[in-house]
């Protein structure tokens, strides 16, 4: 089972820590998007150094390519990407969704043609699990139906009862093939609905996990919602496990959801807009290519120590960007993912310290 410590709480906020067989986390934590065995444009060194304490990695995507056969051949993903930090998989649902072709939600799984080579697939919960053991993550998720946005009620009960039915044969399958070497979370569904909200809490909780996703959120539902959603629904949550918010958020959702009691976080804006030349800073975004910077010797942001922020310039920084040089991405990358991750550090301290609140007024403070 799970050790996950509560160290502190301040209100909703919490600081805490756990182990998984690659290493402790401490918490709150953010994940950077690894989807291929890699963060892209960054090396381990580089993901050490801005402190990222795990990454996450896409069962669909490793099945589909490098396939479970050669990752097995490394005895999974760690030796294979050079990481030997922990590694979260997601389970491959929302995969499916968006990106596979000609795909088909049946009570066995997900029936879809491979984006890469249009070979046809069936992922069932049982397989899902089979595939995430076989990358060796620390934590796997149960394969779930993440709905699109809007739906109506009954779309939403249909696709939590779905989510709960394969989550027990997850946990029935996890069980029979680990034995818990590994952390299994169950995801909460239930659309933009409080009552499904609190149904499927009350459900997936009802199997017992070691630690509980909130899944179906950040899906195209305007912020409020999202917020209204994860409010309703944490503090139904388990205090003594791990919350993990799926694919969250901007710098400002970290910040409100670390308020209301989440714990863990994966977005992949810090390495997508890096690539897309958008910055972040204490001071809200930039757009490096804007010609203000043409000759701007100052760093993307002076409260910054990241390997980026020390050696170059703004002006540098958009002259590789508009020539579209490789290391653009790489020196945009390093910055944007040391800003989350040192984000979520520097909240774990405030709570620590019992000044949380001072921390999010200085926060808001500082943008404009
Ligand atoms: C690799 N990342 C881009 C995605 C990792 S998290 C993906 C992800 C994102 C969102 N928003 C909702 C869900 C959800 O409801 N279920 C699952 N399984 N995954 C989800
Ligand atoms: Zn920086």
């Amino acid at each position: 089972m799970i050790d996950f410590k509560l160290i502190v709480q301040s209100e909703n906020a919490r600081a805490g820590e756990f182990h998984t067989a690659h290493g402790k986390i401490t918490t709150p934590v953010f994940m950077p998007v690894g989807t291929q065995a890699t963060v892209k444009a960054l090396t381990p060194e580089e993901l050490k150094e801005v402190g990222a304490q795990i990454i996450l990695g896409n069962t669909y995507h490793l099945y589909l390519r490098p396939g479970t056969e050669i990752v097995g051949r490394f005895e999974g993903l760690h030796r294979f990407m050079h990481w030997e930090r922990p590694i979260l998989t997601d389970s491959g649902g929302f995969q499916v969704f968006s990106l596979a072709k000609l795909r088909k939600l049946t009570e066995k799984g997900y029936q879809f043609q491979s984006h890469i080579d249009g070979s046809r697939h069936l992922f069932t919960p049982e397989k899902s699990i089979e595939v995430q053991i076989c990358l060796n993550s620390d934590i796997i998720m149960c394969l779930d139906q993440c709905l699109e946005y809007p739906a109506t009620h009954e779309q939403a009960v249909e696709a939590l009862e779905l989510t709960t039915r394969w989550a027990q044969r997850c946990k029935e399958y996890w069980e029979a093939e680990t034995g818990g070497l590994n952390h299994l979370f169950g995801i909460v569904q239930g659309g933009m609905f409080t009552d499904l909200r609190q149904r499927s809490a009350e459900e997936i909780m009802g199997i017992d996990f070691p630690g509980y996703a909130i899944g179906g959120l950040s899906v195209g539902e305007p912020k409020e919602l999202m917020m209204e959603m994860a409010a309703h629904t944490l503090p139904l949550l388990p205090a003594d496990r791990p919350r993990y918010i799926m694919g969250v958020g901007t710098p400002e959702d970290l910040v409100e959801l670390v308020d209301l009691g989440a714990d863990m976080f994966d977005c992949v804006m810090p390495t997508r807009n890096a690539r897309n030349g958008q910055l972040f800073t204490e001071r809200g975004t930039i757009n490096i290519c804007n010609a203000r910077f043409r000759e701007d010797e100052g760093p993307v942001d002076t409260s910054c120590s990241c390997y980026t922020c020390r050696h170059y310039s703004r002006a540098y920084l958009r002259h590789l960007y508009t020539a579209r040089e490789i290391l653009a991405y790489r020196l945009n990358t390093i910055h944007n993912v040391h800003y989350y991750v040192n984000l979520v550090k520097e909240m774990r301290e405030a709570i620590l310290a019992g000044r949380f609140d001072r921390f999010k007024k200085a926060f808001y403070s500082k943008r404009q």
